[in-house]
C-alpha cells in the first residue's frame, strides 16, 4: 500500500427510515454549531422543538426514495468510492459527517495501517462552514485528539473549476439535448445569517441586488450564494445556454429565519405561471442525489409545478458515478494543495 490515502466525506444519512434513527441523525446534524449556528442553550432548545415532529416526517420522505441497498446518498457515495480507485494509487475511503462510516473511524484506520498522508475530499463544490468548515474541523479534532501521525491535504470547494464544469456539462448533456423550455438550477439553501458572518468586509452581503453577481476575492471565497452563481454561469456558458434560458433558486429551507432568494418553491410556481411547460430541473449543489434532490424536487417539486400548470418536470441526475466526474474529482484531488 502506497502512504497517501484519499478520503471523500459526504454529509450522511440515517441509518434507515426509521423514526427513532432519523430522530438520532438529525439531533447529530442540527446540534453541529455550524449547522444551526445559535449557542448551545438556544441550539438545544430550537432543535428540541424541531425534533418533535420533523422526524416522523422526515422518515416517510425518507422511505419514499430509499433503495434496498439502503441511503441513496451513501450508496451512490460507495459507488463513487469504488470508481476512484482506478483513478488514485493508494487506500481510497468514504466518510460521512453525520452518521456512518465517521470521520473518526477512518482516519483512526487509516493512521493503524500505516498511512501518513490523506487527502480529504469534501464533496461540496461550494463552500459553507455547514458543510465544508465543519468537515474540515472534524477531521482536525479527530488527528488531535488520536495524536494521530496524518498530514493532510484538502480539497478546496471547486464551484469554478473548469473540470468540474465540464462534467457538469457532459452528464447533463442528454437531457439538455431532448428539449426544453427552460432549466432551473436549484441550489441547497442556506439561512441569510450564514453568509452575514462570512462577509469579511462586513458590508458586501445581501447588500445591494447583485452583490453576489460582483464578488470577488476574499468575498468571493466564502460567499455560497456567489459562488453558486459563478458554477450556474459557468455551466449556462460551457452548455452554450442563453440568459433566457435558465435561472437559479434556492431550496431546502428549514424554520423561520430568512434564507437566501429565490426561493425553490416560489420559482416553480412563477415558471408555471409564466407558461413554461417542460421544465429541466438541475441540483449542482450535491453531487450525488438524496432526499433533497429526488424526494423535494423529483417529487414534491414535481407535484407542485404540475398543480400550477407545467406540464413536465424532468430532473436531471446529479454527478454521482458519471465517468466525467470520476476523472475530474480524481484530477482535482490531485491538485489538493498540503495543509502547512
Ligand atoms: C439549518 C439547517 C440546514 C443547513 C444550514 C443546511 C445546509 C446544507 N445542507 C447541504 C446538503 C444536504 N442537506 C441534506 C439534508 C438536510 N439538510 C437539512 C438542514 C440544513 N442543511 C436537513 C434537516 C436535512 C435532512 C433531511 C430533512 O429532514 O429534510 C442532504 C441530504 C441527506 C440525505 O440523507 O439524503 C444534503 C446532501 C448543503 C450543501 C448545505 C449548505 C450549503
Ligand atoms: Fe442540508
Ligand atoms: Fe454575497
Amino acid at each position: 500500500m502506497t502512504d497517501h490515502a484519499l478520503m471523500l466525506v459526504n454529509l450522511g444519512s440515517p441509518a434507515s427510515t426509521d423514526v427513532a434513527d432519523v430522530r438520532r441523525y438529525l439531533n447529530q446534524f442540527l446540534m453541529d454549531p455550524h449547522v444551526i449556528d445559535l449557542p448551545w442553550p438556544l441550539r438545544r432548545l430550537l432543535v428540541s422543538l424541531i425534533l418533535l415532529r420533523r422526524p416522523a416526517q422526515s422518515a416517510e420522505a425518507y422511505a419514499s426514495i430509499w433503495w434496498p441497498e439502503g441511503s441513496p446518498l451513501v450508496e451512490i457515495s460507495r459507488r463513487l468510492q469504488r470508481a476512484m480507485h482506478a483513478q488514485w494509487q493508494g487506500p481510497v475511503e468514504l466518510a460521512m459527517r453525520y452518521g456512518e462510516p465517521s470521520i473518526e473511524r477512518v482516519l483512526r484506520r487509516l493512521a493503524d495501517q500505516g498511512c501518513e498522508r490523506v487527502t480529504l475530499a469534501p464533496l461540496y463544490p461550494q463552500f459553507a462552514d455547514s458543510t465544508v468548515t465543519t468537515v474540515i474541523e472534524e477531521a482536525r479534532r479527530v488527528i488531535r485528539r488520536h495524536g494521530l501521525r496524518l498530514r493532510l491535504s484538502i480539497l478546496p470547494p471547486f464551484y469554478d473549476q473548469p473540470l468540474y464544469l465540464q462534467a457538469l456539462t457532459t452528464s447533463a448533456r442528454p437531457y439538455l439535448d431532448e428539449g426544453f423550455d427552460h432549466l432551473l438550477l436549484s441550489f441547497h439553501g442556506l439561512p441569510e445569517r450564514h453568509l452575514h458572518k462570512r462577509d469579511p468586509s462586513g458590508s458586501h452581503c445581501l447588500k445591494s441586488a447583485d452583490c453576489c453577481q460582483r464578488a470577488e476575492g476574499e468575498v468571493l471565497a466564502t460567499c455560497y450564494r456567489a459562488q453558486c452563481l459563478k458554477t450556474a454561469e459557468g455551466f449556462a456558458r460551457l452548455a452554450g445556454l442563453a440568459p433566457e434560458q435558465w435561472s437559479v433558486a434556492f431550496q431546502s429551507r428549514l424554520g423561520r429565519a430568512k434564507w437566501i432568494e429565490p426561493y425553490t418553491e416560489a420559482r416553480l410556481d412563477e415558471l408555471a405561471a409564466s407558461g413554461v411547460k417542460k421544465l429541466l430541473v438541475m441540483c449542482p449543489a450535491f453531487v450525488a442525489d438524496c432526499i433533497e434532490t429526488l424526494e423535494e424536487i423529483g417529487d414534491r417539486g414535481r407535484e407542485q409545478f404540475l398543480a400550477a400548470g407545467g406540464e413536465e418536470l424532468r430532473l436531471v441526475p446529479c454527478l454521482n458515478d458519471h465517468e466525467a466526474w470520476v476523472a475530474a474529482l480524481a484530477e482535482l484531488c490531485r491538485q489538493a494543495p498540503m495543509e502547512l
